[in-house]
């Protein structure tokens, strides 16, 4: 992996008309890592959104990634895959040396996939909290969670965390040891996604 990868505070996205709108105002708000997520979207859809936010993430220095989809993921910076999705091994094959690969860590046994760990460049805690946006995501770690995984990897791969996280609890993570968070509602609902963004980026990093 060869781009720089600011993993402070890391936008997934959700479907919306107005995305580009939304995206481009949290990168003004500092956001390093944009998730093009969208369950319902085509191989072709995702490919065409793909083709409109790189530009505006690569204006901001910003990392573009799609979740799941590889063939979309070839025309952005890289990949967030699960453990229930293409095994990292398999991403780094298909999308090449310089791709990002991001790993969602559901269980602590992950860990022991060696071969994972090596093919990927950051873990995703997965949720710390129980989130409405995601209703069937897995038992959350809590911040517990987030210091035993950051524990095991420390100085080896970066942790980001996902689930349940805005401003006020932003800190708290990043306290846990997370270096970075993951966020849906707290930029995608705001009023202000700019504002929301670098209230994020102040509680990770005051
Ligand atoms: C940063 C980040 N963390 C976790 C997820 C969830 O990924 P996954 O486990 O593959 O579940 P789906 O998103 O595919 O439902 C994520 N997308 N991004
Ligand atoms: C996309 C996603 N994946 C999760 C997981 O735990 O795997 S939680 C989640 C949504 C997070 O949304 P919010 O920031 O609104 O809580
Ligand atoms: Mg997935």
């Amino acid at each position: 992996m060869s781009r720089r990868l600011d993993l402070a505070v890391y936008l997934v996205t959700t479907p919306r008309p107005d995305l580009e709108t939304v995206v481009e105002q949290a990168l003004r708000g500092g956001v390093g890592v944009v998730q093009l997520r969208d369950k319902r979207a085509s191989t072709a859809q995702l490919r065409s959104q793909v083709a409109r936010l790189r530009p505006l993430c690569e204006a901001h220095g910003a990392t573009l990634l799609v979740d799941d989809d590889l063939a979309a993921a070839g025309l952005a910076h890289g990949v967030h895959v699960g453990p229930d999705d293409v095994h990292p091994v398999d991403a780094r094959l298909a999308l090449g040396p310089d791709a990002v690969v991001g790993w969602s860590l559901t269980d602590l046994a992950q860990l022991d996939d060696e071969a994972a760990l090596t093919a990927c460049d950051y873990l995703a805690v997965s949720p710390v909290w129980p989130t409405p946006t995601k209703p069937e995501a897995d038992a959350p770690w809590g911040l517990e969670g987030v210091r035993a995984v950051v524990a095991r990897v420390a100085g080896r791969l970066p942790v980001v965390a996902i689930g349940g996280i805005d401003a006020q609890n932003a800190g708290a993570v990043a306290g846990a040891g997370a270096d970075g968070v993951c966020v849906v509602s707290a930029i995608c609902a705001s009023q202000d996604p700019r504002a929301a963004a670098a209230a994020l980026r102040v509680a990770v990093n005051p």
